[in-house]
């Protein structure tokens, strides 16, 4: 479980993040929406340690995570929007690689199963990332995920520039990942995959989470109707 307890962030007499509280638990999926500017990328830098919060806490699992925690670490797996990884080695050497750095040491065959978990087609597993799509990067990167035995997956706009195949993938992949008990949160501009993957979504302006919905409540056209209202 991942929570946010009056989290804020300013940056010189600007309020990036005014407390915020979220929780998302395990096998919830959490959707953030708001404007560009909005405090999403913020949200997710904080729980990610990439920018320490001006007060507030963030707790895992009902642990407050200090900035030098190593739970962070163990715990959360990062998808940035084009997931970077090394273009001269393979799938599976990347995949590999990166479960090694965590301390992970599969055989091939459990390389290749994770590979296969994320969808991502047999004949790329052994062909160098340089080549690959958004999508079969993200792939990828949400197999490191799983390698890494991850409970927390975060996400920056993990749908734009797929196309609706790719999306919908993403999507099945998304809510098995909640079912086996994964706590994903999200920031995206895409209303309608909101509807279809989360359990609860979050709309920000100006760096305070002004509505949660629950996903299963509203329709991708109330959304746009409430999201236009509010921003
Ligand atoms: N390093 C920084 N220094 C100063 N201001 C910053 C910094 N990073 C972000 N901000 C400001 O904080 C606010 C929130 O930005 P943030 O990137 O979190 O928004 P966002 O909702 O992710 O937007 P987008 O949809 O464009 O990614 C914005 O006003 C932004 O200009």
């Amino acid at each position: 479980m991942l929570q946010a307890i009056s989290l804020s962030k300013t940056y010189q007499s600007h309020q990036a993040l005014n407390e915020l509280d979220l929780t998302v638990n395990q096998g919830e999926v959490f959707c953030l929406l708001g404007q560009n500017g909005a405090g999403k990328t913020t949200t997710i830098n904080l729980f990610l340690g990439f920018i320490l919060p001006s007060s507030g806490k963030i707790l895992i699992n009902n642990e407050e995570i200090s900035a030098t925690s190593d739970t962070r670490r163990k715990h959360i797996a990062y998808i940035p929007e084009v997931v970077m990884l090394y273009g001269n080695l393979t799938a599976l050497e990347n995949l590999d690689y990166f479960s090694k750095l965590a301390g992970f040491n599969y055989t091939s065959a459990s390389l290749t199963e994770f590979l296969n978990e994320c969808g991502l087609q047999a004949d790329a597993h052994h062909k160098n990332l340089s080549g690959f799509s958004k999508g079969m990067r993200q792939k990828v990167g949400i197999a490191i995920a799983i390698a890494k035995d991850a409970k927390i997956i975060l996400m920056d706009e993990p749908t734009s520039g797929l196309d609706p195949k790719a999306t919908e993938e993403f999507t099945q992949l998304v809510k098995k990942l909640a079912n086996e008990g994964k706590s994903i949160l999200m920031a995206t501009h895409d209303i309608f995959n909101a509807v279809n993957v989360a359990t609860n979504i979050g709309i920000m302006r100006q760096g305070k989470l002004v509505h949660t919905i629950k996903a299963s409540e509203i329709t991708a056209s109330d959304l746009q109707k409430l999201y236009l209202q509010t921003i």
